[in-house]
């Protein structure tokens, strides 16, 4: 358990320094960094805010509306605003449910000036917050044949309630058994060319003549579903996904040799002949990369299928030897509506009225923001809370909600 922040309630700051004050009935804050202010909220709609974006530049006097990348909260009764680092606004929103309340608008992180560079258009992104250290994501890469289905299948059986599948995009044809939105979501080119345009995905290839890509949403449905997320992905995706702040473990699966991942290309019976030797011949391609390119944690000789699986299970933390690191995802905290916010130093504190304790009494809730992880286009990780029970008689207790 973390050590509770030190501090003295009485010393909070005032409540209206920047990003605190809450305009037009609550539902819009606006927020200074450098020469530009990012006003966020908007139109009331049956008195919720549909949180849109909009940036006022002081040096022209020009209001830009940005791309807004991520998957952005829910319209709500208002929020409050708080700049952290000058790159990101964290972002509190009243009256949500527990787990939904605390978001990040990158407005300057390294990923919002990657996607700024793509687009040629001014970005910002939302990255939702959530609680503790999530267990990273795994890409799985390695060429076709290889046993990658296979092994990930096995990991989802064996833990259906720890591992989620990042369900792709493609515009390759189904085979048999393949289900739309269960093994891809089977995709026209142009459609899937726009959305990568739009900037809804995290990595894209085109690998053995088809367009692959991993959208956003996919990683993101994983996350909220409180599993680790898993992406079978080729060495371009995975080279993407590594410089990208979506912090992962990289495994390549390689074959005993060409010729038995040609025997087990065939027994699977799903490529065209033409199909297969492109494959092949791209295997050779991939192998060497898997193995020279740095990019990989770990590379595992998928032989033995079985022992294969235990090495894989291992990796992961899941042989047995340890207790199995899955920690079931943390319940958010309870914010009611009625909140004030103030910061100091890396330490966010959130002022709870309980009116039905009457005014004097108040419940602090501690945000230590000390330990931020990940971001754009993940989930924002590592965020601590604690609670203060304070009533008017001086505090009433520190704990850090688990
Ligand atoms: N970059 C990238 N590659 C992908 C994605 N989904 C699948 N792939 C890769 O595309 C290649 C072909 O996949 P698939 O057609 O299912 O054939 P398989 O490898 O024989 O299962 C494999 O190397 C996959 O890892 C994706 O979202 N992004
Ligand atoms: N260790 C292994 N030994 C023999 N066959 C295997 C092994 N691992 C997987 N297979 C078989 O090889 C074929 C390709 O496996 P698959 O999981 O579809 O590969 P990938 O997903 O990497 O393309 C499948 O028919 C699978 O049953």
């Amino acid at each position: 358990m973390g050590e509770a922040p030190v501090f003295f309630v009485d010393n909070l700051q005032d409540e209206l320094s920047n990003g605190f004050v809450l305009k037009s009935k609550g539902l819009e804050t606006s927020t200074d960094v450098g020469d530009r202010t990012f006003v966020i909220g908007g139109a009331n709609n049956d008195s919720a805010s549909s949180i849109g974006v909009q940036i006022y530049e002081k040096s022209t006097g020009k209001w830009v509306i940005p791309t807004v990348l991520g998957t952005k909260p829910k319209p709500c009764k208002g929020h409050s605003a708080i700049l952290l680092n000058e790159d990101r606004i964290m972002i509190i929103i009243r009256g949500s449910t527990q787990d939904d309340c605390i978001w990040f608008l990158e407005v300057d992180t390294k990923y919002v000036k990657e996607q700024k560079k793509v687009l040629g258009t001014e970005v910002v992104a939302w990255s939702k917050g959530v609680r503790g250290d999530a267990e990273k994501p795994i890409v799985i890469s390695g060429p076709s044949g290889v046993g990658k289905g296979t092994l990930i299948n096995m990991l989802m059986k064996e833990f259906p309630s720890m591992f989620g599948f990042s369900v792709s995009h493609t515009t390759r044809a189904p085979r048999n058994m393949e289900k739309n939105g269960v093994h891809y979501h089977f995709t026209e080119r142009s459609v899937m060319e726009k959305d990568i345009k739009d900037g809804k995905f995290l990595e894209f290839a085109s690998v053995h003549g088809n367009l692959y890509g991993t959208s956003l949403e996919a990683v993101e449905a994983v996350a909220d579903s409180g599993k680790r997320c898993i992406l079978d992905i080729d060495v371009q995706g995975a080279r993407s996904v590594k410089a990208s702040s979506l912090d992962a473990i990289f495994i390549f699966i390689c074959p005993p040799s060409m010729k038995d991942l040609e025997e087990r290309l065939r027994a699977r019976g799903t490529e065209t002949e033409e199909q297969v030797q492109k494959r092949l011949r791209n295997a050779e391609a991939e192998i060497e990369q898997g193995k020279s390119s740095g990019i990989f944690d770990h590379i595992l000789y998928n032989d033995n299928l079985e022992e294969c699986y235990e090495n894989l299970k291992k990796l992961l933390g899941l042989d047995g030897s340890a207790p199995t690191n899955h920690k079931s995802s943390p319940k958010g905290i309870d914010l009611p509506l009625n909140h004030s916010v103030s910061k100091i130093d890396n330490k966010i504190l959130i002022n709870c009225e309980t009116p039905e304790l009457g005014n004097a009494s108040k419940n602090l809730i501690v945000l230590d923001v000390s330990s931020l992880k990940g971001g754009a286009p993940g989930r924002t990780r590592g965020l601590n809370v604690y609670a203060i029970d304070s009533f008017s008689d001086g505090l009433n207790g520190i704990h850090k909600l688990s």
